[in-house]
Parts: structure tokens; C-alpha cells; sequence
């Protein structure tokens, strides 16, 4: 159905203005002409006394048409932006002749709670959502909200609202003074109208937001709300423009008044709209919902199967982790052990990972308790036959996968999905003594498996759609997001991540200094440097993973003897208060002078460098050394057909190896820097350092024939998944 906008009169004289566009009511541009046209046609007719306006289908407005934003940013064209703050939200609804109120049921975001906040009151239903989250697209609000809010709530909660792009529900909107009113769902209608008709005869005060300054602080307190909050945001998010660009219009809001802010806040909303931040964000913000879209799986018309209750065998460290994302989720667990020391260990974690969410303020004693009763801890597959799904966590031992994946066979239902959360083994090995190829399936967690919030879902060329569309469907139900790739080395993110792992120590070998390498990358935007990370998940994990890639790929590996040389002198990473830092009892990371001489012994034995002289180069070099080879080994996934879709390995990187959401994932961000430049470098480091760096030919085709890295792979690649 086309979007559209409907005007119903009653004989009460209410105008009821309905928005359609599903699923969220977005404000596409015929919606906002059609509010438009609507308004302009109550005002006018004299059998209107009031207007109310609202969304179809239990949904007020998810906001701004986002497709459009991206549009707009591909065309350039800021004239299709308009002037819907001034024109359409103040001058038209909220400076109106005729009162309006808006009923709120579900979902208020960014442009929708603006068009709220315009009207000269809102009434809502219990289940309300209300927030401006713009600023998670690398926009801020553009329809009034940096003005309004802050006038309807206080400039404190309005900031953090803003900040943390983080929605209110409806009780505690309505006492902050966001909602006026909230009432049944069958009624909220009939309750809108009453208070419109309310205003419109003088029995409720005529309201307008933008107006408004009783809820504002004074100056000097206003200006130490903004400054505190310039601070934070300045700390959280180091690289980014726009939080500092919302905290300047809502400041001119403060000195010069709300419509000075609102003016400052279109330019500003227009500005980011252009930059690279926003372009990245809403990049993520379709590839998040992409994942879920896979050609020849989830346009077959299946229906997902409901996996009401799952066996998850292994309690180790992703076990534990695995079974504890499923309880919360209120999905029944089985948990699988050798032995009742192991199983109580197991058991022991999944309480101590609800306990921790305990100590945050983020459950209660009680639901902790109703939560830990969803696990049942055995020793034998005696109960298997009742679970639909069983998720496997074992050591990396294929003769003992074998044997539980022929076990699970002959024990579990022949519809229940067998998987197995193996980060480095073959699937078609794990189900090699099985004739149940089409339900075994990889669900590859990351650690710590229910904080995490990626999973690879590996298939073989024997997995059923079915069985792909019931994980994909597990995996929404745990709050994941689900990308489903092919079986290989590594599979999406650790094969991505071996060369970067590869590349710091290359680099230390070449004579960088190992805390400028980790210093640079923070600053491009990761969680921390390649050696910090080394020393967080352990240097015997660090090395069995890189001696994987080694082995699956020798002509692009590139080994470093940095981590050993370190072993060698009992420093063993983070775990043992000493690895390429030092770390007190607090866990705080310091530079080691010992971990120093071992990197200058250790770049002296590799003899990588020129002339015996450390390299010069610069901190953007830096960079670029560490992450273009990623890019290139996203290439290979790509013509390999491992990703199907680029947007996934964009999903892949920022969720699983922590690569910026701001930069928009690897393959967004390599088309952005550019192909050409980027092969032109790996090409210039390939004839210096040696065929670590060697573009594939992928890679090297795309630059020639100017094709983004992001366009899609021609339909004759030769595809794995
Ligand atoms: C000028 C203004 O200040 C600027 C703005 O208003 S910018 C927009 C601000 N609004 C937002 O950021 C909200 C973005 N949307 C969301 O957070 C979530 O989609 C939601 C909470 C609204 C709904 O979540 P959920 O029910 O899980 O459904 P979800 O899968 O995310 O979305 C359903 C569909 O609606 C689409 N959609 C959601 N919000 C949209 C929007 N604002 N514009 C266009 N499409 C939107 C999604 O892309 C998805 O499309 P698909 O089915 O083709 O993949």
C-alpha cells in the first residue's frame, strides 16, 4: 500500500488525521505533504473545532523516512530536505489556529515524537515508546526536537535522551511531562479527541512546546548541564561531530530562545546529514536488518520453526555462555557434562553470569532465580529426545564432535537442528559419521556468548533452508543478530581478523613501536589495540588461532615470534597480571619496559628491518598497514561467496571484531578511503614487506573496473554458501 494520510471528521467537530505507512509509519515525503495537506484542509474547514493526529495500525511513527535520508545522501541534493521543522511542525501544527493532540500508541522515534511534541499535547497508550534516536544514525533530531524536548522534560533528561539515543516508555514519560495523558488502548482515541475539544473550548490550557520555558534550568545551571555534557559525549564518542552539534542547538535554544534553535538545529540536522558518520551509521542501520534477508533461504516461504527448548552440551566458558543468552530469552536448557564436577562448574558460571547482570541493576533476586530454573543440568542424552534444538560446545576435538554428532543423532528427534558452536573445525567433517547433513548447522557465538551480540550461523552446501531459517529465527529470539555465511577457515570474523592480528606484529618487527600500534588503532576507533587484545583473550588462544590461518593459508601468513618470546619469560597476557603490559590489581593496562627489550630482541631475530633501521611512517600508515589487509581478505570472502552480501561482513566486522559502526563496516569504510588507493598501497607494501600484503585478484579487479567493494558479486562467482 502505497504511504498515504487520512483526514476523518466526527460530528464532535475532531479532525482525526491517520498516518499509513507500514510497518512503522515512517515519515516518507508523501507523508509529510500529506500531514501537510491535512492540516492545511482542518484549519480551513469550519466543521473542524480540533485535530488529532495519529498512526495507523498501533504504531504512532518510527520517524524520518531513513531510506530517504540515504537517497538524499547519495543525490546530494539538500533542497529535498525542505523546511518541515519551521513550515510543517511549528508554523502549520504547533502556531496552528486549531488545537491539536496527538494519540500515541507503540512507537514515537526521532521525526515521529517531534510531529508529537508539535502538537499542543499528547495523550498515549500504556505501551508507548517515546525517544529521538537520531543520533544513532549520526544525524541529530531535525524536525524541532532539540528545542522541544528539553522544553517538555528538562534539559538534563532531554540530553541523555539525546545522547544515548535512548527511548522513555510511556509511565515515565508522563511524569516528565512528555505525555499528558495515558489511557486504555480502545479509549485513546476518544481520550485525544475529549482533550483536543478541551483546548479548543478553553477548559485545558493551549499549549505550545516550542514556547515554553518552565521546564528549562536557568542560564549558568543550563550552561553547566551543556558543558558536563560536552565532556562526556567528547569521551565516548572522540571521533564523532554530531552529539557536539545537537549539544550546540539546544545551547542556542537556552540563550537565544526556541525558534533561534530550531533554525540553528536545520542547519546543523542538514550538515549531518552530508557527513561521513551518518553515511556509515545508516549503512549499518540497513545492513543490521539485511542479515536476515538470504537469497534462496528466507525468500522460499518458510515458516521458522518455534525451537521451544534446547540442549546445549559442553559447559565450559561458551557453553555456559551460550545456555545463559538462551535463559534469558526463557528458552529451557538442557545442560550436557562429562561428569558432575564439570557439570556443577558449568552450572556455577551460568549463575555467576546472572548474578553479575544482578550486581548491574539489570535483573532482580527473584527473576534470577525464576531464570536459573530453566537449566537443568544432566549427564546422559536420556532427555534429548524432547529438545528441538541442540547447540554443541566442546573442545575443538574433531573424533570427539564425530562421535556427539552420531550420539545426537540416534538420541534427538529427526526434526530437532543439531549445531555446533566450533570456531575452527569443518562442518562436514563434525557430521561426517551422520546421514544428518541438512540440520547440521554452525552457531558460532562470540565470547562472552551472552553479552555478544553476533552469530555466525555456518552453513554447508548440505544445510536445509529450514534449518537455516529456524537459527536465524533462534537467533532473533536471543537478541542476536544472525549472519549466515559459508563453511571455511575462520569463517567470517576470525578469518577477517587473522591478517590484522598478523599485521601488528609485522609492523613491531618492521620496527613500530608496539604501544604506538595499539595507541593508533584506538584512536581510528577500535575497542582497543591488536596486543591489548592479544593480552585479553590469552596468548595459547592468540596462537593456536593465528597457527590455524597459518596452516589454512602459508602464502599469506606471516609469522611473528613476539607472542612466543614473550611466553618464553612466563608473561601469558592479562590472566597473569603480565603479557605485552603490565596490569595492576585493578586490571589497568601500563607499558612494560620488559615487554619492550622482548619486542626490540624479537625485531633484531626477525631482521625485517630495512637496512637494520626501524621504518619511518605515519600514524595514519599505521593504520592502513593493520586494516587494509583486512580489507583484502573481505574481498576473498566476498568472491568466494563465504558473505553473500557485503553489508553482512560490514555487520560481521563492527559486531564481532569491534571494527567502528561510525566508519560504517569494512566494506562501506573501503569504499569510502577508495579501492584504488587502497590496492595501489597493498601493491607498494607487497614489493617492501613481502606477499603478506598482495591484493587478491579480486580486489585488484574491482579497482580497476572502479566497482565498489559494497556492489554486489556477479551471480557467476563461485559461491560456497
Ligand atoms: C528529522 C528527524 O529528526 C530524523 C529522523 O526521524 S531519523 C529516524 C529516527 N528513527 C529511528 O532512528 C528509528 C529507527 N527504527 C528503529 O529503531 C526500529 O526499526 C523500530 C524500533 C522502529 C522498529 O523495530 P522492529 O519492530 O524490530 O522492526 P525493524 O526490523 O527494525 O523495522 C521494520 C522495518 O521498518 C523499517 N524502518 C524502521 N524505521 C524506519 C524509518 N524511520 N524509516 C524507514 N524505514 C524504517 C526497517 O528498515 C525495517 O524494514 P525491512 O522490514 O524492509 O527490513
Amino acid at each position: 500500500m502505497a504511504p498515504s494520510v487520512s483526514l476523518e471528521v466526527g460530528s464532535d467537530g475532531v479532525a482525526i488525521i491517520t498516518l499509513f505507512n507500514p510497518p512503522v509509519n515512517a515519515l516518507a515525503l508523501p507523508v509529510l505533504a500529506g500531514i501537510k495537506e491535512k492540516f492545511d484542509e482542518a484549519m480551513r474547514r469550519d466543521d473542524v473545532k480540533a485535530i488529532v493526529v495519529t498512526g495507523n495500525a498501533g504504531r504512532f511513527s518510527g520517524g524520518f523516512d531513513i531510506n530517504f535520508l540515504r537517497e538524499v545522501q547519495k543525490t546530494g541534493d539538500t533542497s529535498l530536505l525542505g523546511r518541515v521543522s519551521i513550515d510543517l511542525m511549528t508554523y502549520t501544527i504547533e502556531e496552528g489556529q486549531k488545537p491539536s493532540v496527538a494519540a500515541i500508541d507503540g512507537l514515537a522515534l526521532g521525526g515521529g515524537l517531534e510531529l508529537a511534541m508539535a502538537c499542543n499535547a499528547r495523550v498515549s497508550t500504556s505501551k508507548a515508546q517515546l525517544g529521538l534516536p537520531e543520533l544513532q544514525l549520526g544525524i541529530i533530531p531535525g524536525f524541532g526536537g532539540t528545542q522541544r524536548l528539553p522544553r517538555l522534560v528538562g534539559l538534563s533528561k532531554a540530553i541523555e535522551m539525546m545522547l544515548l539515543s535512548k527511548p522513555v516508555g510511556a509511565q515515565e514519560g508522563h511524569e516528565l511531562g512528555l505525555v499528558d495523558m495515558i489511557a486504555p488502548q480502545a479509549e485513546l482515541l476518544a481520550a485525544a479527541r475529549k482533550w483536543a475539544l478541551d483546548i479548543a473550548e478553553h477548559r485545558r490550557p493551549w499549549m505550545q512546546s516550542l514556547r515554553r520555558t518552565d521546564k528549562i534550568e536557568g542560564l549558568s545551571d543550563a550552561r553547566e548541564i551543556i558543558k558536563f555534557a560536552r565532556a562526556q559525549a567528547k569521551k565516548n564518542a572522540p571521533n564523532m561531530r554530531h552529539p557536539q552539534h545537537c549539544l550546540d542547538a539546544i545551547e542556542e535554544g537556552v540563550i537565544a530562545g526556541g525558534f533561534a534553535g530550531a533554525l540553528m538545529e536545520e542547519k546543523l540536522f542538514t550538515q549531518a546529514v552530508f557527513s561521513d558518520t551518518s553515511k556509515a551509521l545508516i549503512n549499518i542501520f540497513f545492513a543490521q536488518r539485511n542479515t536476515t534477508k538470504v537469497k534462496g533461504v528466507t525468500d522460499l516461504g518458510l515458516k521458522p520453526r518455534a525451537l521451544k527448548k534446547a540442549a546445549v552440551v559442553g559447559g565450559g566458558l561458551m557453553g555456559s555462555g551460550i545456555a545463559t543468552a538462551l535463559i534469558l530469552s526463557n528458552i529451557p536448557v538442557l545442560l550436557k557434562e562429562v561428569n558432575d564436577k564439570f557439570l556443577q562448574a558449568g552450572l556455577g558460571r551460568i549463575k555467576g553470569n546472572l548474578q553479575s547482570r544482578v550486581k548491574k541493576g539489570k535483573m532482580t533476586e527473584e527473576k534470577m532465580a525464576k531464570t536459573l530454573s530453566l537449566v537443568k543440568g544432566v549427564l546422559d542424552y536420556n532427555d534429548f529426545k524432547t529438545v528441538d534444538v541442540v547447540i554443541e560446545a566442546v573442545i575443538e576435538n574433531i573424533g570427539l564432535k564425530q562421535q556427539i554428532f552420531a550420539d545426537l543423532e540416534k538420541v534427538c528427534s529427526p526434526t530437532c537442528i543439531l549445531a555446533t558452536n566450533t570456531s575452527t573445525i569443518d562442518l562436514n567433517l563434525v557430521g561426517e559419521k551422520t546421514k544428518s547433513g541438512d540440520r547440521i548447522i554452525g552457531a558460532h557465538f562470540f565470547s562472552p556468548a551472552h553479552i555478544m551480540p553476533l552469530l555466525e550461523i555456518v552453513r554447508t552446501d548440505k544445510t536445509s533452508p529450514q534449518s537455516i531459517v529456524d537459527l536465524i529465527n533462534l537467533g532473533k529470539v536471543i537478541k542476536k543478530t544472525p549472519v549466515v555465511v559459508g563453511n571455511c577457515t575462520g569463517f567470517v570474523v576470525n578469518r577477517v581478523f587473522f591478517p590484522y592480528n598478523m599485521a601488528a606484529p609485522l609492523l613491531l618487527d618492521l620496527g613500530v613501536d608496539l604501544y604506538r600500534i595499539d595507541a593508533v588503532v584506538k584512536a581510528f576507533g577500535m575497542p582497543m589495540g591488536p596486543f591489548a587484545l592479544a593480552d585479553l583473550v590469552g596468548f595459547g588462544v592468540a596462537l593456536a588461532v593465528g597457527q590455524q590461518h597459518l596452516q589454512a593459508h602459508p602464502e599469506r601468513g606471516y609469522k611473528s615470534m613476539f607472542i612466543a618470546n614473550l611466553m618464553k619469560e612466563g608473561r601469558l597476557g592479562q590472566s597473569t597480571g603480565k603479557g605485552v603490559y603490565q596490569y595492576d590489581e585493578r586490571r589497568r593496562a601500563k607499558p612494560d619496559p620488559v615487554a619492550m627489550k622482548i619486542a626490540q630482541k624479537t625485531q633484531q631475530e626477525a631482521g625485517k628491518m630495512p637496512g637494520g633501521k626501524p621504518i619511518k611512517i605515519s600514524d595514519e600508515e599505521i593504520a592502513e598497514m593493520l586494516l587494509f589487509p583486512v580489507v583484502n581478505e573481505s574481498a576473498r570472502v566476498l568472491e568466494e561467496g563465504i558473505c553473500a552480501q557485503a553489508s553482512d561482513l560490514d555487520i560481521a566486522t563492527v559486531m564481532g571484531m569491534g571494527f567502528p559502526a561510525y566508519r560504517g563496516g569494512v566494506c562501506h569504510w573501503a569504499d569510502a578511503v577508495g579501492i584504488k588507493y587502497i590496492v595501489t598501497k597493498l601493491q607498494k607494501w607487497t614489493e617492501l614487506y613481502g606477499d603478506f600484503f598482495k591484493p587478491c585478484t579480486f580486489l585488484v579487479e574491482r579497482a580497476a573496473s572502479g566497482v565498489k567493494l559494497s556492489e554486489p558479486v556477479s551471480s557467476n562467482a563461485k559461491s560456497r554458501l
